[in-house]
């Protein structure tokens, strides 16, 4: 099993901040989080300071995605890890880490050039958390949803996130692609009972880290048809139609975030069972809806 325990933190750059603000508190329902960076935005959703971290910039890109381990002894197996595969490891300064609010981290990039961080012993935030519609995400020992990265190789970076960190597969879908292609699949992988903390899209001319989305868990389907009606009421655009994915069984929706990346809103996700799951080859993405708006 893997030392990394779940998907702790995003961090992006954000150019449009006052945008974000009525996209992430008006109409998804994150709660304001403090934090000491000052213009940054802090997207709360249970009792860490922020999961999703928008920090002022020029450009929509993600900066890093943080990834959690049990405590300094992980974090170390981790590090060494990661040296032994010839990919060379940073510490995060003790400034760095009072702004993200953890005790420690180290950070690299995968081959891909993804900055991962992994931290251990996150500060806790325990205020109330004030959602505007009381909504409640579903996060704790599954981290705080999934998020899926584009690779422009995607063997060397789903060989180094399985070999090197640990993740488990779990499972693929393959796009439909020209059969001279070969088989293409977005891979997906877990760390915990979440089916999926991470998917890695292969996408051949990416020239910079981006994200494709993120996706968060609301306790009920109730909130997730709250939040599409709000999204649809404000007019934003919506990247996909709700509908119920096949491997994790996910109900939920896209939106197209200020970021111009999209964020997967979404319930009644699966637990997976280790002891009895194999990785599988999903051959549709969904049951039902999901029609997607390329535009
Ligand atoms: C297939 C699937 C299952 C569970 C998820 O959480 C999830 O995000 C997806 C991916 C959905 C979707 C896809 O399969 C085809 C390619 C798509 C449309 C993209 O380009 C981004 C999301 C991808
Ligand atoms: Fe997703």
């Amino acid at each position: 099993m893997t030392d990394i325990s779940a998907l702790g933190y995003v961090r992006v750059r954000a150019t449009d901040l006052d945008a974000w603000r009525a996209f992430a508190f008006d109409t998804i329902g994150f709660a304001e989080g403090a934090g000491p960076e000052s213009d940054a935005l802090y997207l709360r959703m249970d009792e860490r300071h922020a999961r999703i971290v928008l920090l002022p910039g020029e450009e929509d890109r993600v900066e890093a995605i943080g990834w959690e381990v049990r405590d300094h002894l992980a974090l170390r197996r981790v590090q060494e890890a990661v040296e032994a595969a010839g990919i060379a490891t940073k510490p995060l300064s003790q400034e760095d880490a009072n702004i993200r609010r953890i005790e420690a981290g180290i950070a690299f990039e995968t081959p891909g050039g993804t900055r991962l961080e992994i931290f251990h012993g996150p500060a806790l935030d325990h205020s109330p958390l004030g959602t505007r519609f009381g909504n409640r995400f579903v996060s704790g020992e599954l981290g705080m949803g999934h998020a899926v990265v584009p690779v422009r190789d995607l063997e060397a970076d789903y060989r180094f996130y399985a070999e090197t960190l640990g993740f488990l597969p779990r499972g693929g879908f393959r796009l439909p692609t020209p059969p001279e292609y070969g088989p293409v699949r977005i891979r997906f992988m877990g760390v915990n009972a979440r089916h999926h903390s991470l998917a890695i899209m292969p996408t051949p001319d990416l020239k910079a880290p981006a994200l494709v989305h993120i996706m968060v868990e609301c306790e009920t389907l109730d909130e997730v048809g709250q939040a599409l009606d709000r999204v649809m009421a404000k007019g934003y655009h919506l990247s996909s139609t709700l509908g119920r994915h096949t491997n994790d069984k996910m109900v939920s929706f896209y939106v197209r975030t200020p970021g111009g990346w999209d964020l997967e809103v979404g319930c009644e996700g699966m637990l997976v069972d280790e002891t009895s799951y194999t990785a599988e080859e999903i051959t549709a993405d969904s049951y039902w809806g999901h029609k997607w708006d390329w535009s």
